[in-house]
């Protein structure tokens, strides 16, 4: 028997908290309904994210804006069209229950909640509307909201009341349901034709009380009470339907008002995924899930009855929260207020959104484009394959073998995936957090940490700056000595608030900072206080969370395990840092949600507008052809945005002997100067041209170009998100696991091999160089004893050259200090490469990019040239060798030239071309001034 109808057997009803357009008519509700899915649930966040996140229903908006409505009553036409669709597919369920399932639901608009007439006014002109039985008006259950239950009843509407947490509340609902059966029953009406669900919260109840839990160290408390709630909740429900009043109208045919478990989406990344599915399990009740719960339970969810479990055991839960003093009333009376204050914000969105839709159908405008050139129809058969192999759906239900045969390293990295919503669930937290820390006066927030700990906070703090009275957000990702020693002199440890971020808790650059920064502000402020100006983000039982521990740092964020550095953006590694600058991260995540709808199985990127897999199959096609440079040209103030993306591409897809090469910030230049191995991003502001003309130069020279236009900066919460997605999807088409990174580890052995001996030895090993040019060391792998057979040698003599030496790309590598001039004077000679060999220059800050864009290097096809440029420190710092401790064996100048010359080493070893030049650090310009004139 199917799954859903063992579970039905057992009483209980699953329903799907979802629809959109194309979900509908493309038949996958269909095929749902063949699984024995029994009911459709909506909310005025479900179509937000729906009209928003897809086309689907743009060709219907055309049609409206021709009639002259207003953005309400598009709103009206669409949503209604929507819930009739799939309230005809549902009827043959209705007819088949008896009339017990098959409905699908529709909310009065939230705004209206505080008022009683209105909403029965509302909720009949819409059952009037919807020309349906078997649909549901939604009403939220507010004081205001109880009396409409019964009036609704009465006329025989059925009723869906949500947005219940509370047992008293309920009382209240079920109280309004029998009012209402009797009222109808004496107005003459026929009592078995009308139905009711009450809509019990389950998870938000958790992801509040573990916060007050948390706080008292009551650990076993945690993930319990919503299901111990929920229970009791049950107790009441069954004793309700067993007095002689109930009876009484059972006698006329009525129904009981089933308990249905909504928000059991678990919101909790270490809680199971079907926890709230399988503790919820008992007879007359609803289960309404959202699409990745529902895929969850059709994987792994039990079939055993829990409801009726261990009740005792679920009141002396809540007795005991009582004892420790929380106030589960209070939450949950509070959960319900902010509830109806988030789907009327939704509510609003979603006019906004319409309005928006009907600006860019009249104006033609098309926020993602792709100009494939000459690849069309290699570009069309990808994007069939991609169908036929229900790739994007598969990577929904988290099947690991869209990428490999085994699941180690995939299954545990696809947390992403649900980052927004878990997010949206920890905001609370977090902002009390913010707060505490803006009354305590801190000014500075420096974040510790590299690659996908710190590239992210690196967009938020340079692209949304900071809001008034919140924190200056800086990143150190250099283990250069002097930037060390800038940020030791800039931010005062009285004012500064120190965020150790590291996913695996063990880095070397993230903890030698911590330790160093740890050493400073003790001596500033003192044991008792240090420890208040740290918190750590990490994965739990991370070597970081024990240390943070025992240093008394003042929080310590857990984040979701099975998410990768380069994938963390919109987890606590990016959100925390991004709060304490004051970015409004309700919209930001809203934002990234409406591009999870627009990516997911059911809007599929042939008839649908699936953005971030049509953006992925272009990738990984157009890659394949030899356009596999992937080069960004952004608006100025998305710049950063350009250096995350460059790790999320290069770690991902580099490996193997295969790879994508991201390009970012280079100069633009005249079309003669690229090579036909490019794929242009125009990533741009509406409003915006200056990169325009350029732009369709690139498209004129026969380059592939897809363009990105954004309303304002908040989009970039989905662009994360289209990125990940479309990265992930490039994978697939490119065959590569997207979510390790097998060479990075190289580098690291090799550099700690090198400080091993310079632990023993007292000196780092460091080569002999080939030559030295006025006081600059250079190495090469070959022979040549001046620089310009040097260049000759490895690079070429021009273009021809260079591609006839199997060269593709050149790669910078600077072990500098990075500031302003060294940049210019970085970029010039990049262009000046660019010039000359008409191919990709890429620039990147040693260590930093050895997190970010090392994998590719020693891991793609092995055509990159490598220029390292290192400068020895003219101030060096010690690295404490633990915090607290004042005994330092290394310094910040041993550690990064040893992983200088550990790279090159394990460049050589890849087989790669690198040249190095070794300098004094009082002569850095000078010195790359001097490296620049020779090639010139
Ligand atoms: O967050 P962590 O564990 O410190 O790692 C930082 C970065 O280092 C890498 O593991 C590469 O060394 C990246 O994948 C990651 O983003």
């Amino acid at each position: 028997m199917l799954k859903l109808n063992q579970l039905a057997s057992l009483g209980q009803s699953i329903w799907y908290d979802y629809i959109r357009r194309q979900f509908i008519t493309r038949g996958e509700l269909q095929k749902l309904i063949e699984k024995g899915l029994r009911g459709v649930t909506s909310n005025p966040s479900i179509f937000e994210k729906a009209i928003a996140g897809s086309s689907d229903y743009d060709e219907d908006i055309k049609e409206l804006i021709e009639q002259d409505l207003t953005v309400q009553e598009i709103y009206e036409k669409l949503v209604v069209k929507d819930i009739q669709l799939a309230a005809s597919l549902m009827l043959p369920v209705y007819y088949k229950t008896n009339e017990l399932d098959g409905y699908v639901s529709l909310e009065v608009s939230p705004t209206l909640a505080h008022n009683s007439h209105a909403t029965i006014d509302e909720a009949k002109r819409l059952y009037k509307l919807l020309e349906r039985k078997n649909v549901m008006i939604k009403v939220p259950a507010t004081q205001e909201g109880l009396p409409a239950i019964t009036e609704l009843i009465g006329s025989g509407i059925s009723v869906n009341m949500t947005l219940i947490f509370n047992i008293d509340n309920y009382k209240q609902v079920a109280e309004a349901y029998l009012k209402g059966l009797e009222l109808l029953s004496e107005r003459g009406g026929d009592i078995s034709k009308v139905s009711s669900v009450a809509s019990f919260f389950i998870s938000r109840i958790d992801a509040d009380v573990d916060k007050e839990v948390n706080k008292r160290n009551a650990d076993h408390l945690k993930g319990k009470i919503a299901i111990a709630n929920a229970k009791v909740a049950y107790q009441i429900f069954q004793k309700i339907y067993h007095t002689p009043r109930w009876k009484a109208l059972e006698k006329r045919g009525a129904r009981v008002q089933r308990l249905l478990w909504a928000s059991t989406g678990v919101k909790n990344p270490s809680y199971p995924d079907t926890i709230y599915v399988d503790g919820l399990i008992g007879k007359q009740t609803v289960n309404t899930v959202p699409p990745a719960t529902f895929n969850d339970f059709m994987d792994h969810g039990s079939l055993i009855i829990t409801l009726d479990e261990n009740i005792e055991e679920a009141i002396s839960q809540l007795e005991e929260l009582k004892s420790l003093d929380i106030d589960l009333d209070k939450i949950t009376n509070q959960l319900q207020a902010e509830g109806l204050e988030s789907f009327s914000k939704s509510f609003e969105n979603l006019m906004k959104a319409i309005e928006l839709k009907i600006e860019n159908i009249k104006e033609e405008r098309k926020p993602f484009r792709v100009i494939t050139s000459g690849y069309q129809a290699s570009v069309e058969n990808s994007m069939l394959e991609l169908k036929m192999q229900r790739i994007v759906e598969r990577i929904w239900e988290k099947d690991y073998t869209v990428w490999g045969d085994r699941p180690d390293e995939i299954s545990n990295r696809l947390g992403w995936l649900k980052s927004p919503d878990v997010s949206l669930e920890m905001l609370s937290d977090i902002y009390e957090f913010v707060e505490s820390i803006r009354k305590e006066g801190f000014k500075n927030a420096l974040l510790l940490g590299m690659g996908g700990s710190s590239l992210a906070p690196e967009v938020f703090s340079k692209t949304f700056g900071t809001k008034d009275g919140y924190l200056n957000l800086e990143i150190l990702d250099s283990t250069h000595p002097e930037k060390v020693l800038e940020y030791n002199k800039k931010f005062d440890p009285e004012e500064t608030l120190y965020i150790v971020s590291t996913k695996s808790g063990g880095t070397v650059e993230t903890f030698s900072f911590m330790k160093f920064f740890y050493n400073q502000t003790l001596a500033k402020v003192g044991i008792k206080n240090v420890g208040n100006h740290f918190i750590a983000i990490t994965d739990p039982q991370s070597g970081l969370e024990t240390i943070a521990k025992e240093l008394k740092f003042r929080k310590i964020f857990l984040n979701d395990p099975n998410i990768g550095g380069r994938y963390s953006a919109l987890s606590l590694f990016g959100i925390v840092p991004a709060a304490l600058i004051g970015v409004d991260l309700d919209k930001l995540l809203n934002n990234a949600l409406v591009m999870v709808c627009n990516s997911e199985g059911a809007n599929c990127p042939i008839h649908g507008d699936n953005t971030p897999a049509k953006l992925g199959v272009v990738m990984g096609t157009l890659a394949e052809f030899g356009r596999d440079k992937i080069t960004f040209i952004t608006s100025k103030q998305l710049k950063y945005f350009g250096n995350w993306v460059e790790q999320l591409i290069a770690e991902s897809t580099g490996k193997i002997g295969k790879g994508i090469l991201p390009v970012v910030g280079e100069e633009i230049l005249e079309p003669e100067y690229y090579s036909n191995d490019r794929i242009f991003i125009h990533l741009k502001f509406e409003n915006e041209s200056a990169n325009d003309e350029s732009v369709e130069k690139f498209k004129r020279a026969g380059h592939p170009v897809v363009e990105i236009i954004l309303k304002d900066i908040y989009e970039l919460g989905g662009e994360f998100f289209r990125w990940e997605m479309a990265t992930a999807i490039a994978g697939w088409k490119l065959n590569i696991q997207p979510f390790d990174q097998p060479n990075v580890e190289a580098a690291k052995i090799l550099a700690r091999e090198m400080l091993a001996e310079y632990l023993k030895e007292g000196k780092l090993n460091q080569p002999n160089p080939n030559f030295e040019m006025n006081g600059i060391k250079v190495y090469s792998n070959d022979y040549s004893s001046d620089i310009t057979s040097l260049f000759n040698n490895q690079l070429g003599r021009n273009a021809e050259d260079f591609r006839e030496r199997e060269n593709q790309y050149i790669a910078i590598h600077a072990y500098v200090k990075p500031n302003e001039s060294v940049d210019k004077l970085l970029h010039s000679f990049r262009t000046l490469l660019q010039k000359k060999y008409k191919s990709a220059i890429t620039v990147g800050y040693g260590p930093g990019f050895l997190h970010s864009t090392g994998q590719l290097h020693k891991g793609d096809a092995g055509k990159g040239v490598f220029i390292q440029f290192i400068s020895t420190s003219k101030n060096d710092a010690a690295i404490p060798d633990n915090a607290g401790d004042e005994k330092s064996t290394m310094s910040f100048g041993t550690l990064i030239t040893a992983q200088a010359f550990g790279d090159r080493k394990a460049l050589k070893n890849s087989g790669r071309k690198v040249i190095t030049f070794l300098f004094d650090g009082t002569e850095i310009e000078k010195s790359i001034n001097q490296i620049v004139k020779a090639f010139n």
